[in-house]
């Protein structure tokens, strides 16, 4: 990428601005939804009632816990793999390798902690411990992406990505320079996108299972509900790993503050928020209401998982019998479009069944409260937000066919109302 060519790519998150609010907002939400999780009234749209200080922040074994974490998730990365995937290919034309060994890893770690707990790891001091362990990750997260902005100043420009690379210093921090910075073979993007987030989250919501428990004799169902359908969508994508390696943020997004933050940090202890919220705040929920909730979550997933399955198979081979009968626009590219099957009904299917999902995980929770319905409002907006800028980019590579396919399938998440 030329110097031009870099800073003449449009800018993106309201640019230096949207971007330095950022910064301060991401970090900033995530402390208030653990404070409003634990306080009384649970409300998302209040003032938190105090402001913890820094000794209720900063704990060195909070620091301890987080490296001891994430050294063994780097250990279980480097493990023997039972695959090694090619990414997409580069702008210098070469194709990077990466190991297909996440569930192996998540199988791994939840005997580990099985082990721990066996012989008395406190696993359910866990939920005492989320202020001091996010507030290390955050620290840990800005450090390293400094040392990541540092590395892609002397990284050759074919590795930087197309958008992180504006000249301005604080949105190149925020958008990653670099688009898949290593060290040697380890690829920290790929490795943090879903292994110490993503198994860390289910790992939270496990401990806060388990201190339920502790508290009131049993686990509600409404919180099984919830470690269930989390574990779900966690294994699946550990399952699933190498479909990562086409989304937006591998092959588009360089690797800086949003996703170092987001991957570690934003990742475990929001997404857990339905978990915690149960914690301090028990749910009645009847069966009946279970079941219809689980139907509802299976619709989620069937659709979710149809849809990246039926992408990603097209993408690989396109004559697999699974997808060879169904409808293509051919495009210059020398790539087709799917016009029918799940990508026929909406043009982002697998958001709208990830939204069902996330319906799902938030409705244990009852109606009384907002707080445990922010997923749903975040993962809504982030969608709309990712879907118009995935439109810009498809625009760009496919032109006319892709506004073909706009007009075959006008409907962009939610059949005849988006
Ligand atoms: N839980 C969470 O926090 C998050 C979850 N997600 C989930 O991650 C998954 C991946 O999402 P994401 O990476 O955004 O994007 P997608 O998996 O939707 O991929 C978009 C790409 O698919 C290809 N494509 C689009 N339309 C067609 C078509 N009709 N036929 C064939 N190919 C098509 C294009 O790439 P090309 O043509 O180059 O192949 C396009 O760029 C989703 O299920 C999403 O819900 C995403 C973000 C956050
Ligand atoms: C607000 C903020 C800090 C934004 C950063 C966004 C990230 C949290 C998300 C961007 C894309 C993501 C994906 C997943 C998790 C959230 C982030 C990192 C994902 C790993 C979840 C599991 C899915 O099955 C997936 C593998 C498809 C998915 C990939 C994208």
């Amino acid at each position: 990428m030329t110097s031009r060519e870099a800073s003449q790519a449009p800018r993106e998150f309201g640019g230096p601005l949207g971007v330095a609010a950022l910064l301060i907002l991401l970090p900033a939400t995530m402390f208030h939804l653990l404070l409003a999780a634990r306080s009384g009234p649970a409300r998302l749209l209040a003032l938190p009632a105090y402001l913890p200080g820094l000794e209720e922040l900063w704990s060195p074994w909070a620091l301890l816990l987080l490296f001891i974490w994430l050294g063994l998730q780097v250990a279980l990365y480097l493990l023997p793999a039972r695959k090694v995937a090619e990414g997409l290919e580069l702008k210098d034309k070469s194709r990077l390798r990466y190991p297909i060994n996440g569930f192996q890893a998540l199988v791994l770690t939840a005997l580990l902690m099985g082990l721990g707990v066996s012989v008395g790891l406190p696993l359910g001091a866990l939920p005492g411990m989320l202020l001091p362990l996010a507030f290390a990750t955050t620290l840990t997260s800005f450090i390293f992406s400094l040392l990541l902005y540092a590395k892609a100043l002397v990284a050759p420009a074919s590795a930087l990505a197309p958008g992180g690379n504006s000249g301005n210093s604080m949105y190149d921090f925020f958008l990653g320079r670099e688009l898949n910075p290593r060290l040697g073979s380890f690829d920290f993007k790929y490795f943090c996108e879903l292994r110490p987030g993503l198994i860390g989250w289910v790992c939270i919501n496990l401990a806060l299972l388990m201190q339920e428990a502790e508290l009131r004799g049993s686990p509600s169902l409404a919180m099984w509900l919830v470690n269930g359908f989390q574990l779900l969508y966690v294994g699946d994508a550990l399952w699933y790993e190498e479909s990562v390696l086409t989304t937006m943020d591998i092959i588009h997004d360089g690797f800086g503050f949003m996703l170092v933050f987001g991957d570690l940090a934003w990742v475990p202890f929001t997404y857990s928020l339905q978990a915690q919220f149960l914690l301090y705040h028990p749910q009645p929920l009847g069966l009946p209401m279970a079941l219809l909730i689980c139907l509802l979550k299976a619709i989620g997933y069937y659709i979710f998982r149809g849809a990246n399955s039926q992408k990603n198979t097209f993408r690989k081979n396109p004559s697999d019998p699974s997808v060879a009968g169904l409808e293509t626009i051919p495009t210059a590219t020398g790539r087709q479009l799917l016009v029918s099957g799940w990508w026929g009904m909406v043009r982002h299917p697998n958001y709208l069944g990830d939204l069902i999902m996330a319906l799902a995980w938030s409705l244990p929770c009852g109606l009384s409260h907002l707080l445990p319905y922010f997923y749903v409002l975040y993962f809504t907006a982030l969608l709309v937000h990712r879907e118009a800028r995935d439109e810009q980019q498809c625009l760009q590579k496919y032109g006319r066919a892709w506004q073909e396919y706009c007009k075959r399938v006008p409907y962009r998440i939610i059949p005849y109302v988006y």
